[in-house]
């Protein structure tokens, strides 16, 4: 621990998720972040943030203290991460109409995405984009930008300059597209190496921005473009992501397109685009041999409950999935999904499982409040394979974090409900129940990327 690199100390309660189900409550907690927002010290049970202070250093000048250990009512959590979301059409939230998958592309999405190739537009859906996912706690994002190269690589410089943590993926697509939404297989590879390009001279060290392969969906690319994403995947050791079985008239066309592949997931097996660094989102109808092969590549799920219910379609069995071992996070999937918060997220994940339940009779397909916050997090961290950095309060991560405050009138906590002294779990518990069906962007009050702050209320 080298302490003379202390630059920020935050002295307060800290909550996280250090396991799927698990909640953990650190009260009177001092933790200590250096200049490149690297936690290098947690120290648990403080009573007086001074005596620890002189302990630590005898130069407090430069160093930027935040003590939140006064107010009940705010703590600090990790910040969200949201593993599919499609920031090119964050215009059209809330507008889908009745539409189904294949019509709602057709009818609201490839047209609002096509635009954006004016990069004077992109900048502003982008910037909004972006924006709005920092105020709602969402300190990493992985995002589809367009096929456009150009609009891609401003969502990449867009997100280094405001400061999320970011996936950035150029959308692959060359056929069954419209005529004024579709690439060529040279123009797709061209591109494609343009953006990767691009993401590595803006962000050598992966600091923030990384890039990430995404061929649409199935239906959207041909084999031979299938293929040589397959290849690149695996001689770049690439992060790869796209849709996977969202809708049954979508796994039908998939099957018409692709005989010679036993399933929809063996479509992307096939073309060795599968890996531990592939989000595949919905995953919504999977047979059991499906399932099997998504483990035994370590993939990992983006569910996208809001999106599921918006277009009908279906209810992903996320508690059967994680009992099979699969690693399991939430996507927001704007615009099929409506919101841009992945607290929101994880409410409706919370509700949709409810649903489940009274549909197979099965208890266990219940999400709790403990395990939605879990996906929110670490379960994200894991799923990007940045667990070793992101997701919980661990000494060596990286403050990726939001500060909670419940002080406002979306949220009524009585006297009896307030937390002591005494640190009762249950009255915890009941706060962040509170949080989760309450509670919205007005209780997020600053948010911090790699110790930085980038939002502030
Ligand atoms: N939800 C969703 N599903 C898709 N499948 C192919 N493209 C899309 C998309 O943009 N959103
Ligand atoms: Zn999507």
């Amino acid at each position: 621990m080298t302490l003379d690199q202390l630059t920020k100390i935050f002295y307060g309660t800290f909550i996280h998720t250090p396991s799927f189900g698990e909640v953990e409550i650190l009260t009177k907690t001092v933790i200590g972040i250096n200049s490149s927002g690297t936690i290098i010290f947690i120290e648990k049970n403080v009573l007086n943030l001074s005596t620890i202070i002189l302990k630590l250093t005898d130069n407090i000048q430069n160093i930027e203290i935040l003590d939140i250990s006064n107010d009940p009512l705010k703590f600090f959590f990790p910040g969200f991460i949201d593993t599919h979301i499609h920031a090119s059409q964050y215009p059209n939230n809330g507008i889908f109409g009745n539409s189904t998958l294949l019509d709602w592309l057709e009818t609201y999405t490839f047209p609002l995405e096509s635009s954006l190739k004016d990069l004077k537009k992109a900048e502003l859906v982008y910037t909004k984009c972006i924006e709005k996912l920092l105020s709602n706690g969402t300190t990493c994002a992985s995002y589809y930008a367009t096929i456009d190269t150009n609009s891609t690589n401003l969502l990449a410089d867009l997100c280094l300059k405001l400061g999320q943590r970011a996936f950035i993926g150029k959308i692959c697509m060359n056929q069954n597209s419209p005529n004024y939404y579709i690439e060529t297989f040279e123009e797709s590879k061209l591109s494609t190496l343009k953006v990767l390009n691009h993401i590595i001279k803006i962000d050598p060290n992966k600091n923030l921005i990384q890039p990430i392969l995404t061929p649409r969906f199935a239906p959207s690319c041909n084999s031979s473009l299938l293929n040589w994403l397959g290849e690149l995947r695996n001689d770049k050791d690439l992060y790869l992501q796209t849709h996977l079985s969202e809708n049954l008239k979508e796994i039908n066309w998939v099957k018409e397109l692709f005989p010679q592949s036993k399933t929809y997931t063996d479509v992307y097996n096939d073309f060795n685009l599968l890996s531990s660094k592939t989000i595949l989102a919905h995953a919504i109808h999977l047979s059991n041999d499906e399932i099997e092969l998504i483990k035994s590549k370590d993939s990992c799920i983006s569910h996208c409950p809001i999106s599921n219910s918006s277009i009908t379609s279906g209810e992903c069995r996320v508690k059967q999935l994680i009992s099979k071992g699969i690693k399991i996070s939430l996507g927001t999937d704007c615009s099929a999904g409506f919101s841009p918060s992945i607290l929101q997220t994880a409410k409706h994940a919370l509700l949709v499982s409810r649903h489940l339940s009274m549909k197979t009779e099965n208890d266990l397909d219940k999400l709790s409040i403990k395990d939605v916050l879990y996906l929110s997090t670490n379960g994200g961290a894991k799923c990007l394979k940045l667990d070793d950095k992101l997701g919980t309060f661990d000494q060596g991560k990286q403050f990726d974090v939001q500060l909670i405050d419940l002080n406002f009138n979306n949220i009524d906590l009585f006297e009896w409900q307030l937390p002591s002294d005494k640190d009762d779990d249950e009255i915890w518990n009941n706060i962040l129940a509170k949080w989760l069906f309450n509670g919205d962007d007005r209780n997020t009050i600053k948010v911090w990327v790699n110790g930085k702050q980038v939002y502030n209320q």
